[in-house]
């Protein structure tokens, strides 16, 4: 087995000296800032002057520009979204990096993919978090963390580890365990991971199960109960027990039918088609488009992502969880803010 590192085997003490810039306030971002201050780390934000300035503000940490926040910190960790990181760092952070300073990333996506070269004389780690980043906030106010990785790219003092797991530490994933990693293994797990399972494929097979009972004349409120709502409620068993622990709970019918059926839905042919993903993230072509995209200014990400949220089982969900007031939705703001961004 892998070797998993918990608080109780780490020293946070090579961290306590140092300030910590965390670049950037959305979703890791402010995870990062409240988790590392609650954990007793000197932490300055660095941002621009809109909504995220006045949020951090708000939340009482201590906000300066990018250029500022990046010269007086000894490590610099940047949580902005990927697609920005090249400029900002370019323009705002790369002429404060001062020897012995710590350049440190939450997804290996820039280095791997080479759209941020480091200097030598600095220290380059990531620490990613195997969450969303308001979990790993909530998580860590709840007591408890998310996982996370770290993976070492260039130790220039001899302490990057060190450094690097005091800062896991800081943000709670030393509860939840911290494995070793290279920014090669977590810039392409990571991809794979949100495009195949956890994001594109959870959505596209709860789409495609919620059309098909619409399509054959089941009421849409019923598909919806039956493809997302209660996607939530199996999933936390798995998280909870595994496999086995979700078949315990549900009766022997669905089990019988999560063995036969399952396969047929999720055959060789899909995971033939997550091969082909996999090589596209391997080979640098989704990074490519993914960067040619933006520099097109998002055409196919804005169409694709307004056809998305006039989806009917948007439309639907919407009316039921207003009615289910204990289901909160928490975090709006992040797309507002990308969309901004595009506008
Ligand atoms: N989302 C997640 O849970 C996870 C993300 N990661 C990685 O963490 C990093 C951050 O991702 P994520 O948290 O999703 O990012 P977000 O999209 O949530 O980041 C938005 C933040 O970046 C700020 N920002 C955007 N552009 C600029 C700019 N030009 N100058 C200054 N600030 C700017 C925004 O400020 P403003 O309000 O001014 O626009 C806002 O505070 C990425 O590398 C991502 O891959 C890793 C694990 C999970
Ligand atoms: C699953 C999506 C993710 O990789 C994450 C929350 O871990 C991301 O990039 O947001
Ligand atoms: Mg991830
Ligand atoms: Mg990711």
């Amino acid at each position: 087995m892998a070797k998993v590192v918990y608080n109780q085997d780490i020293n946070e003490a090579v961290l306590k000296d140092k300030k910590i810039a965390i670049i950037g306030y959305g979703s890791q971002g402010h995870a990062h800032a409240l988790n590392l201050k609650e954990s007793g780390f000197d932490v300055v934000v660095g941002l621009r002057k809109g909504k995220s300035w006045d949020q951090a503000v708000e939340d009482g940490v201590d906000v300066k520009s990018v250029a500022e926040a990046a010269k007086e910190a000894d490590v610099i960790m940047i949580l902005l979204p990927d697609e920005y990181q090249p400029k900002v760092y370019n323009e705002s952070i790369k002429d404060h990096l001062e020897e012995g300073n710590a350049l440190v990333f939450a997804h290996g996506f820039n280095v791997h993919f080479n759209q941020i070269q480091p200097p030598e004389n600095v220290d380059v780690f990531l620490v990613a978090p195997k969450g969303p980043g308001h979990l790993v906030r909530r998580t860590f106010e709840e007591g408890a963390g998310v996982p996370a990785l770290y993976g070492i790219y260039q130790d220039y003092t001899g302490k990057a580890k060190d450094i690097a797991l005091a800062y896991a530490k800081g943000v709670g994933a030393g509860r939840a365990g911290i494995l070793q990693t290279t920014f090669q293994e977590e810039t392409e797990t990571d991809l794979f991971g949100e495009q195949a399972v956890l994001c594109g494929g959870a959505t596209s097979l709860v789409k495609a199960g919620f059309e098909t009972l619409v399509e054959a004349g089941y009421q849409p409120e019923v598909a919806y109960f039956e493809c997302l709502h209660e996607l939530k409620l199996i999933v936390d068993l798995l998280y909870e027990g595994g496999l086995e622990n979700m078949r315990y709970s549900i009766s022997d019918t669905a089990q019988w039918g999560d063995f036969v059926s399952g396969p047929r839905v999720i055959d060789a042919g899909t995971k033939a088609r997550m091969k082909d993903v996999l090589t596209d993230i391997q080979t640098g072509k989704f990074a490519k488009e993914w960067l040619l995209e933006n520099q097109a200014n998002r055409p196919q990400f804005t169409a694709i992502n307004n056809a998305e949220n006039n989806h009917l089982i948007e439309k639907v969900g919407k009316e039921l969880r207003d009615l289910m007031p204990f289901v909160k939705q928490r975090k709006m703001a992040k797309k507002e803010v990308a969309s901004n961004d595009n506008n």
